[in-house]
């Protein structure tokens, strides 16, 4: 067989069916979708652009982007081209198919003005190659509550502040905005829309999970304001061993503060029965351990890349953001893809910057995958220069390169997509 046989494209509305046919295959799910899951799937796909490949009249592979807005350092948000829903069928893998449809994919959303797509991946050695390089990572931890050394007498909160707990109709009330304000201060935090709040507060079953209702608390400070939102679920156990021995998972955590973040640590920590919190997915800097008298209590349980990002514009990613000095770099960026390659020079300073390209001598030269790792200022570029992994033209133009980028917090995105 060609490999012209094959069609790439878009699929129409009749297509969905077969489509999410070949998804659940690629995902090694064998059941097939009812109709009430394709129906959940039609209102999830809303707003994507959706692509299939097409063999003999039979979807064999699957690609679904939409649009997504991205947190960069200093608070600004830029469009991205968020990818998921990526499979091939195991009967078509490695015949080029996912990379036509990330070349279709991609090139769309640079002429549209998307500033990087970006993705969740699977398995690390899949996107390198496209230009994607990990840009945030996250860390879970289990804590053992006992050992944390809280005082079990002391009421939670105890800054003036209160804990209440909500029902998910609050959630869709508070949780938006709480998120829009962690949004603009956290790098690498991704939009939520209605859609996300209906979803994952019970109101629409995602097709993969059944719901299970979680326990929502909101903290609010002294003078009344909400500042944080904890979602958490308990495992339903009993036993006769008269020891508590119960586990909590936290799905979500906003905190706006630290006093927020403090006092819901300390709440779910408090919640009697419960012997141990698993953190669910955090920033690897959370403050969570060092809230705890002994934050060898919290034992990192995940530690892993997160969101990777593919920078389509490097002129407009880099003006988005701000840095930590005052200097100047000439960046060789290469792409094999011809998407966002060429020489830029960049004078940044703490207010902003400003990117054009340039025919001075480059200082650091870098792939647009290592240019994405480094752009939310999580990774140094001296480390990824001693890995051989950009290469300094100029001596000291890694560090100035880590002076201008890193960031105090580190970048983080909560969300799976
Ligand atoms: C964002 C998300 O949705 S993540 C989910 C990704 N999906 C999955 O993991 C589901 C299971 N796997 C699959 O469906 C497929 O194997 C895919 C999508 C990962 C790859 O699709 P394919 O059509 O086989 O990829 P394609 O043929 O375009 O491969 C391009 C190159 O990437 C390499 N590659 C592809 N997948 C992998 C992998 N998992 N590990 C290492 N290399 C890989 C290929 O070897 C090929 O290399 P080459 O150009 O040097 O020959």
């Amino acid at each position: 067989m060609t490999r012209d046989d094959i069609d790439v494209r878009p699929i129409t509305d009749d297509e969905l069916a077969d489509w999410s046919r070949a998804l659940n295959t690629g995902f090694l799910r064998s059941t097939p979708d009812s109709r009430e899951t394709l129906d959940k799937r039609r209102e999830l796909a809303r707003g994507s652009r959706i692509l299939g490949a097409f063999d003999g009249g039979r979807c064999v592979a699957t690609f679904r982007s939409f649009p997504q807005e991205l947190t960069v350092p200093g608070g600004a948000a830029v469009p991205a081209d968020a990818i998921s829903n990526v499979t091939v069928s195991a009967t078509h893998r490695r015949r080029g198919l996912l990379s036509r449809m990330m070349a279709d994919d991609l090139a769309d959303a640079k002429a549209r003005g998307d500033v990087v797509a970006t993705l969740i991946a699977a398995e690390y050695p899949i996107y390198g190659r496209f230009g994607f390089g990990p840009a945030t990572s996250l860390s879970e931890w289990a804590v053992d509550v006992p050992r944390a050394g809280l005082d079990p007498r002391r009421p939670v909160p105890d800054d003036g502040g209160r804990i209440d707990l909500v029902d998910g109709e609050d959630v869709r009330k508070t949780g938006p905005e709480l998120h829009e304000r962690l949004r603009a201060s956290r790098p690498g935090v991704i939009d939520r829309d209605g859609f996300w709040w209906r979803r994952n507060t019970g109101l629409l079953e995602t097709p993969e999970e059944p719901w299970k209702e979680p326990f929502y608390a909101v903290y609010r400070a002294p003078n009344g304001e909400a500042e944080g939102l904890i979602v958490y679920s308990v495992d339903d156990k009993w036993s006769d061993t008269k020891q508590p021995h119960n586990t909590a998972t936290v799905r979500d955590l906003i905190a706006v503060t630290p006093a927020a973040e403090r006092a819901l640590w300390h709440y779910v920590c408090s919640v009697d029965w419960i012997a141990t919190v698993r953190t669910g997915h955090r920033a690897p800097d959370d403050l969570l351990p060092h809230l705890l008298p002994d934050p060898r209590a919290a034992r990192v349980v995940t530690h892993a890349d997160w969101l990777w990002v593919r920078i389509l514009d490097v002129v407009r990613a880099l003006e988005a953001r701000t840095y930590a000095a005052t200097g100047s770099l000439v960046l060789e960026v290469g792409d094999a893809a011809g998407l966002s390659g060429g020489r830029y020079r960049l004078d940044a300073e703490p207010g902003g910057a400003v990117c054009a390209p340039t025919s001075e001598e480059p200082e650091l030269t870098l792939d647009v995958s290592e240019l994405g790792t480094l752009w939310l200022g999580d990774e140094s570029a001296v480390r990824l220069a001693a890995l051989g992994r950009v290469r300094e033209e100029r001596a000291g133009a890694a560090a100035i390169a880590d002076a201008l980028l890193r960031t105090s917090r580190r970048p983080w995105c909560p969300d799976i997509f």
